[in-house]
């Protein structure tokens, strides 16, 4: 009689589970109790990424979720790897990325009689307010069902993690309960059903946008994650209606349209009458769509598969719920048909601003190229001109000014090829993100990081040149969080004061990667393509000005001023 025990353990029925259900890749760190689950994951023919700390593992396994459709799935060990992954997978979570973390375990009863396990710790119950919906599967026989509801709840509707609690005991019991045959494991039946909206509520979203005077799309990641750019592209090119993306919509519309207000933001804002939100919280973001940044007599249409983000911080008059390709397969054609087409007024207008913005901005970056005191328009003026030539190259982004300027400097023009620090501003995102982009998409990924950023996971530049990722960092370092001189006491290390001359690239040469040094804008100009080109893991690190920078970079606002005087 052929021993097939392991094939009825609950390790390999989560992994037949997985792969039935198109999930091949794994994220993780290892440890006690699953170390031979994700060696026999291997032995299946999954591939498994070994990180260096477990945020980055989940947060690659988040970047995966939302650059696939499909949920990225990240395993850590107990407690304390659980506890290090739980940032990420509330990340994951507020920013609609579907993720499904798995932590080994403790026995219930241990936990419940506080018998004190080893990693000891109510998983189950702390991961619930961090995440979409929390699991935890006891029976082996139980593996294959908890694996299809955490893949459906994981990108069903508002998409976002799902922690699926594996105690050790149920990684190794075997599952004698049900036939040879069906061991509990199968592939979900349309895992996300399509929603569509009502034609009344089409038909009342049409009445408001055709006597709109100034209307404006914003395109929020929603957008991009449900691939709405076809139809997006034709709402805007039948209707003349100007669009905003926000920064991970960027690309959806190729940032040079001709439709873009991005340029106007201020001015489009502050005076458009209708705003049509597609897959946009207004959330801190978009100043809760308030005054004085939005025009107070303003009507909000607002597209969303979840309908608890309308009225969150303004009435929506037209809410029109579903999965936003739906709707929108719906709304275009409905608006369309009504031959409506934005009145010439406005778009001048915002063509004005734009031109006036663009010529303020073209000097800014063109005095970069030569300031002695070398700074981020000049580090950065020769990544965007690569990615006007190669828009097919993806960027990871974090930082304050770092993450701002680059994202006001570098146009997209295809989408989801932008990832950064997303709703809420998470330093150290940015390997984890950067790492299972190139491992899902293949293609080289460029990874523009502040000093500081980096150094939250700076570690997994190791992960990086391990797996020979075609991954380019550019570290900009300024010697400070935010800049390398706000110090109120002289002669001392500030709170924001880090190594001015560090030399971060060198991180890559201990792993085998490559590393530049640059020091302005020619050198950074002569090197970029050439790291990026290479194909291989390596570290840019770019030396500019310690007083470069602004506290907060673009956010400074929502800073609690004291005032203080220097000594
Ligand atoms: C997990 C976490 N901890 C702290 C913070 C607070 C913060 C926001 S931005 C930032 C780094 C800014 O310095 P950097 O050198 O990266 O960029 P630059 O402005 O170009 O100098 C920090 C520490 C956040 N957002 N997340
Ligand atoms: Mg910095």
């Amino acid at each position: 009689m052929v021993d097939d025990s392991l094939n009825r353990t609950g390790a390999s029925l989560l992994i037949d589970a997985l792969q039935k259900n198109g999930i091949n890749n794994l994220y993780g760190v290892v440890g006690i109790p699953i170390t031979d689950l994700a060696r026999l994951a291997e032995l299946r023919g999954m591939k498994y990424y070994g990180f260096r700390r477990e945020d980055s593992a989940v947060d690659a396994a988040a970047a995966a979720g939302f650059l696939t459709k499909k949920p990225g799935v990240a395993m850590t060990v107990s407690a304390p790897g659980f506890l290090n992954g739980l940032t990420a997978l509330a990340q994951a979570t507020k920013n609609c990325f579907p993720l499904i973390m798995i932590s080994g375990s403790s026995e219930r009863h241990i936990i419940d009689l506080a018998q004190g396990d080893y990693e000891g710790l109510d998983q189950y119950n702390v991961a619930k307010p961090f995440c979409k919906k929390a699991y935890r599967v006891d029976r082996a026989q139980d593996v294959g069902l908890a694996v299809a509801r955490a893949i459906r709840t994981a990108v069903s509707g508002r998409p976002g993690g799902v922690y699926l609690d594996l105690p050790a005991d149920t990684i190794a019991q075997l599952n004698d309960d049900l036939g040879e045959k069906n061991m509990g494991v199968y592939k979900l039946v349309d895992p996300a059903p399509l929603q569509e909206p009502s034609d009344d509520a089409i038909n009342r979203a049409v009445d408001i946008i055709k006597q709109a005077k100034k209307p404006l799309i914003i395109l929020g990641k929603g957008a991009a994650y449900d691939r709405t750019e076809k139809q997006v592209q034709e709402l805007i090119n039948k209707t003349d209606i100007p669009f905003l993306p926000m920064s991970m919509a960027k690309g959806l519309v190729p940032d040079d349209d001709k439709h873009s207000a991005a340029a106007a933001r201020s001015l489009s804002l502050k005076n458009a009458d209708v705003v049509i939100l597609i897959g946009a919280r207004l959330n801190w973001m978009l100043s809760y769509g308030d005054a004085p940044q939005f025009n107070p007599e303003a009507k909000f249409i607002q597209l969303d598969i979840d309908a608890t983000q309308f009225d969150s911080a303004q009435k929506i008059s037209a809410p029109l719920q579903g999965d936003l390709t739906s709707i929108l397969n719906k709304l275009v054609p409905a608006l369309t048909a009504t031959g409506y087409k934005v009145p010439s007024d406005w778009l001048d207008a915002i063509a004005q601003d734009t031109a006036k913005n663009d010529a303020k901005f073209a000097k800014r970056i063109k005095a970069g190229e030569t300031n002695p005191e070398f700074g981020y328009y000049g580090a950065i003026e020769p990544i965007n001109d690569y990615f006007q030539e190669h828009p097919d190259t993806y960027l990871v982004s974090e930082g304050a000014n770092t993450l701002d300027i680059g994202r006001d400097m570098i146009g997209m023009k295809l989408p989801r090829h932008r990832l950064d620090t997303g709703t809420w501003g998470v330093m150290g995102v940015g390997m984890g993100y950067a790492i299972a982009t190139a491992v899902e998409t293949g293609k080289h990924v460029v990874a523009l990081d502040g000093d500081s950023a980096f150094g939250f996971d700076g570690m997994d530049v190791e992960t990086m040149c391990r797996y020979n990722l075609p991954i380019t960092v550019v570290v900009i370092n300024n010697g400070g969080i935010y800049n390398g001189v706000d110090n109120v006491v002289p002669d001392q290390l500030g709170p924001t004061t880090l190594d001015p001359t560090g030399r971060y690239d060198l991180i890559a040469k201990a792993f085998g990667g490559d590393n530049y040094y640059v020091t302005n804008y020619q050198e950074m100009k002569d090197t970029f393509a050439t790291a990026v080109e290479s194909g291989r893991p390596s570290i840019i690190n770019v030396q500019i000005d310690p007083s470069m920078g602004k506290e907060s970079g673009h956010i400074g606002n929502l800073n609690p001023e004291l005032n203080l005087k220097p000594l």
